[in-house]
C-alpha cells in the first residue's frame, strides 16, 4: 500500500500539556503513525464554546503512514483514549472543553474525503490560528488540495484579542 504525508494538530490544557503532547507523539508509531517532524510548540488562547479555561499549549506534526483516511482517525481517537481523554460519547465529555490530549487530523495528502465522522481537510483549518501558525512552522508553501495557499489563509484572519498564539518551546522531535 502506498505512504502518504499528513499532517496532525496537537492541542492540551490539563496535566503537563508539553508531557502530553510528547507522550502523544511517542504512541503513534504503535498505531502505524510515522511522526516525521514536529512543529514548535505554542500556548494559545482557548478559542470555541469555551473561552473561561486554561491556555492550549498547541503544536502540529508531519506524518507519513499506509492507513487510510477512517483508520486514521482511528489511531488518533486511540491515542487520546490510552492519554486519558474523554470519549465523546462518556456524559462527562465537553465540546471544546479542557482536555489532556486533542489529536485532530489535518490533512492527509491530497485527498478530499467526507463521512459521517470524518472531514478531510479538518473544516476548521483554515480558520484557526492555532493550527495554521505551526502547520507553517512544518511548511510555509503549504497548500490545500484545494490550491487555497495556508499562508494566504492566515494572512486573511481578522487579528482578533482572544485568539493570540505564542511560541512557547523547541519542536517536540
Ligand atoms: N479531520 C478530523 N479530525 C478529527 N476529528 C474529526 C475530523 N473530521 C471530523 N471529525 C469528528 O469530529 C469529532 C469531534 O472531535 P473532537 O472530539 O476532537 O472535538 P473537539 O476537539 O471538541 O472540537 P473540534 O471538532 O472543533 O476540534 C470526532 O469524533 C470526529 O469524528
Ligand atoms: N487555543 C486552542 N483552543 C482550543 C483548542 C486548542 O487546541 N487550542 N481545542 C479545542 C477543542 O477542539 C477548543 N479550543
Amino acid at each position: 500500500m502506498a505512504q502518504r504525508i499528513g499532517y496532525l494538530g496537537l492541542g492540551s490544557n490539563v496535566g503537563v500539556p508539553r508531557e502530553n503532547l510528547a507522550a502523544a507523539v511517542a504512541a503513534l508509531p504503535a498505531h502505524g503513525v510515522c511522526v516525521l517532524a514536529s512543529s514548535s510548540t505554542y500556548e494559545t488562547d482557548p478559542v470555541g464554546d469555551v473561552l473561561d479555561q486554561p491556555d492550549f499549549l498547541n503544536a502540529c506534526l508531519r506524518i507519513a503512514t499506509e492507513l487510510e483516511p477512517e483508520e486514521l482517525l482511528g489511531a488518533c481517537k486511540a491515542v487520546e483514549r490510552e492519554l486519558g481523554r474523554v470519549a465523546q460519547e462518556s456524559p462527562d465529555y465537553v465540546r471544546h472543553g479542557p482536555r489532556p490530549i486533542d489529536v485532530d487530523l489535518l490533512l492527509l495528502g491530497e485527498l478530499e474525503y467526507s463521512s459521517e465522522r470524518l472531514r478531510l481537510p479538518h473544516r476548521e483549518v483554515t480558520s484557526r490560528r492555532f493550527v495554521l501558525v505551526p502547520l507553517l512552522d512544518l511548511d510555509p508553501e503549504l497548500t490545500l488540495p484545494s490550491g487555497t495557499r495556508l499562508a494566504d489563509a492566515l494572512a486573511a484572519l481578522p487579528s482578533g484579542e482572544r485568539d493570540d498564539v505564542r511560541l512557547a518551546g523547541d519542536p517536540l522531535l
